[in-house]
């Protein structure tokens, strides 16, 4: 079974291409979304980031406080450092039990979602990689629609924190262009066609 990841910027499109791609019956490991189930379940993490971040982290109901962790994080180097020293081991733990569960049952690929694959390392478990490529103002412009809440500031202050594309470019396999003028569907097609054989 190989094991495919797939990065881009905030913004890119990877979960849109990820769709797609289990449309086609590849399971998929959405990095961001298992992120936010681990800090939600995993008692030992939520009582790390308390102790790093605070008690603000959690509000009353026990939910994870996004706006503050985000505020925090996104603000500081340092702390966003350790945010991902503690969230992406916790991460790689809960991939790696969802990769045995899929060993069994006959899939071709699987792919892994994130963000973060180069930065992260998680990159190294994996034997191909996929890179989502848009343009910046393409990007920007997705993200307002997207996330109302974000500002202009906001967007650029996380790209600053993610490797650069030309670099994510250069290290990938393969790229997935997602501006106005590709088509999505024969690129993922194409890529599906590959891995099968
Ligand atoms: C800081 C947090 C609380 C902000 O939550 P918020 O709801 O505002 O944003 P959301 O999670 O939707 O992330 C929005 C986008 O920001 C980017 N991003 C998220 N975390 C990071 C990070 N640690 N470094 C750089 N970019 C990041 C991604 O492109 C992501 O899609 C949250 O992003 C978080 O817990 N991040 C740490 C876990 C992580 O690294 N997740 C990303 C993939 S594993
Ligand atoms: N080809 C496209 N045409 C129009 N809209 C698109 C296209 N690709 C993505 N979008 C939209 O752009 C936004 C960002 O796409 P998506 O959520 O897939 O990005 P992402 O790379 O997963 O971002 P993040 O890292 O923030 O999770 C979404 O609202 C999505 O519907």
């Amino acid at each position: 079974m190989l094991k495919i990841g797939i990065t881009g910027g905030i913004g890119s499109g990877k979960s849109v291409v990820c769709r797609l791609f289990a449309t086609l019956g590849a399971p998929v490991y959405d990095s961001d979304t298992r992120a936010k189930w681990v800090m939600a379940k995993d008692e030992q993490l939520r009582d790390e980031l308390r102790a790093a971040f605070g008690p603000e982290t959690f509000d009353t109901l026990g939910q994870l406080n996004r706006t503050y962790l985000a505020r925090v994080a996104f603000a500081d180097p340092v702390q966003l450092a350790r945010l991902n020293a503690l969230v992406h081991p916790a991460v790689g733990r809960d991939f790696a039990q969802w990769l045995t569960a899929r060993q069994t049952e006959g899939h071709p690929y699987i792919l892994k979602e994130a963000a973060l694959l180069y930065e992260s390392g998680a990159y190294r478990q994996l034997d191909q990689i996929i890179t989502v490529f848009a343009p910046i103002a393409v990007r920007q412009a997705r993200i307002l629609t997207r996330d109302p809440h974000r500002t202009p500031d906001d967007i650029q202050n996380i790209i600053g924190k993610q490797m650069s594309e030309e670099e994510k470019m250069q290290r990938a396999d393969h790229i997935i262009h997602n501006d106005d003028a590709h088509l999505l569907i024969p690129q993922v097609l194409k890529l599906h066609e590959q891995f099968i054989r």
